[in-house]
């Protein structure tokens, strides 16, 4: 049965076109550029997910080798760059030193026209990795890492700045198959932030700074995070249902389940949740994979609330050495390609995104003298 899209936060309300995506559409749940995500998710890396979405096709051999080959050659940080990430503290979140790093990124190599936008999102796509990476070991390890890795990919590349060694092939299929789930979703919030600053005619950097902002909070992108929290507190599968259960007595919100759009089951969970299992097996856990299906069917059985593309990341992440807090960063890290095309779409074709408000508050009234206040 399909959502009844009404209501408040403009639900159901068309906002733009888009050539980009489909979510929720009877047939297939999620395409990007009329190609399914599971096909794409079985049978491609994510830098051809990403020349697909910014470029509009998918790459020949030969255009996919000269990529990967430009996107390595954009890997290494301006110095000014490195001297900000270095005094912000380790306490910070992430998501915040990524949101200042884009910004300074922006102050540094500028988008001064237009014509520069591809250009300037491939820039940001191959170094939103050295960003993230660079602060987190010189603030935590005390490290000064040499971001210029011959990594193959975006997702190697993230893990080897993080681990100080290059990852398994399993996991660096895994950072493939995440990145390409998390890459575009049409009119989510962060995308609509994004769009709404370019519909101004700002710049990428604005646009992509506006977005993270965006995909910080626990009610979009961050509830990766939540969930991780909630699911280390459980010791068992049985634990996890009890308290579960009393989640649910209290009315709490459990981070990683619902959406907005799909009714019945988000298309990129079954997907990332197939990937969890594999690496719970490769990494030896009884425990943590477990919990995580009894929360799903514990949810399912009690609400009909199902698991989004979120929850399974959780656990996958995990299962992977990487530290709750760089897990939104990652969904970044991807979803730069889906807010980048978003933007070049707008400017295609822009208006300037202003819709009208209904006002509730006072009737017309005077000023009163500060002393009669
Ligand atoms: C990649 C992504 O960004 S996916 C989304 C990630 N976010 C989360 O996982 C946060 C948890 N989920 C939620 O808060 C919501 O499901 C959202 C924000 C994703 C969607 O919000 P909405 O479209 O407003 O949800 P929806 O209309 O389906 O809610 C229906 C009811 O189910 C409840 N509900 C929805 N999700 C949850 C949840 N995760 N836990 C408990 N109850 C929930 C709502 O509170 C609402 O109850 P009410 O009518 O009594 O108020
Ligand atoms: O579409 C949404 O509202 C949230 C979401 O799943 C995404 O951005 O991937």
């Amino acid at each position: 049965m399909a959502k009844v899209l009404s209501g408040a936060g403009l639900r159901g309300q068309v906002a733009g076109k888009t050539a980009l995506s489909t979510v929720g559409k009877s047939g297939s749940g999620l395409t990007y550029r009329g190609y399914d995500v599971k096909d794409l998710a079985e049978n491609c890396q994510f830098e051809e997910v990403a020349y697909l979405i910014l470029k509009g096709n998918l790459p020949t051999q030969a255009e996919l080798d000269a990529y990967k080959a430009k996107l390595k050659n954009l890997r290494g940080l301006p110095q000014a760059l490195k001297d900000v990430l270095e005094r912000i503290p380790a306490d910070a979140h992430p998501m915040d030193v990524l949101r200042t790093g884009c910004s300074m990124l922006g102050n540094l190599e500028g988008e001064l026209n237009f014509d520069m936008q591809q250009d300037v999102t491939d820039r940001m796509l191959a170094c939103f990795p050295s960003i993230i990476c660079y602060w987190y070991r010189f603030s935590h390890d005390g490290v000064r890492v040499d971001v210029e890795t011959d990594d193959d990919s975006i997702g190697a590349h993230f893990l080897h700045l993080l681990h100080g060694e290059k990852p398994s092939e399993l996991f660096e299929q895994v950072m493939h198959v995440s990145l390409i789930l998390y890459a575009e979703h049409e009119f989510n919030a962060s995308t609509f932030t994004a769009r709404v600053c370019a519909s101004t005619l700002s710049d990428m950097h604005s646009c992509i700074t506006g977005a993270i902002g965006s995909l910080r909070g626990p009610l979009h992108g961050g509830a990766n995070e939540a969930a991780m929290e909630m699911i280390e507190g459980f010791t068992s599968a049985e634990h996890a249902e009890q308290e579960m259960m009393g989640k649910l007595a209290r009315k709490e919100k459990i981070m990683g389940f619902g959406h907005a759009i799909y009714s019945e089951s988000d298309p990129r969970n079954a997907i990332i949740k197939g990937w969890s299992e594999k690496l719970a097996a490769a990494v030896g856990d009884t425990v943590l994979y477990p919990v995580s299906v009894r929360c799903e069917e514990v949810m399912w059985r009690e609400k009909k609330l199902f698991c989004n593309a979120d929850f399974f990341h959780a656990s996958a992440y995990h299962f992977m050495g990487i530290p709750t807090k760089l897990f939104t960063p990652i969904f970044v890290m991807s979803r730069l390609t889906g807010w980048a095309a978003h933007v070049m779409e707008q400017r295609a074709d822009n208006r300037i995104i202003r819709p009208s408000a209904e006002y509730t508050g006072e009737e017309l009234r005077k000023v009163p003298a500060i002393a009669d206040r």
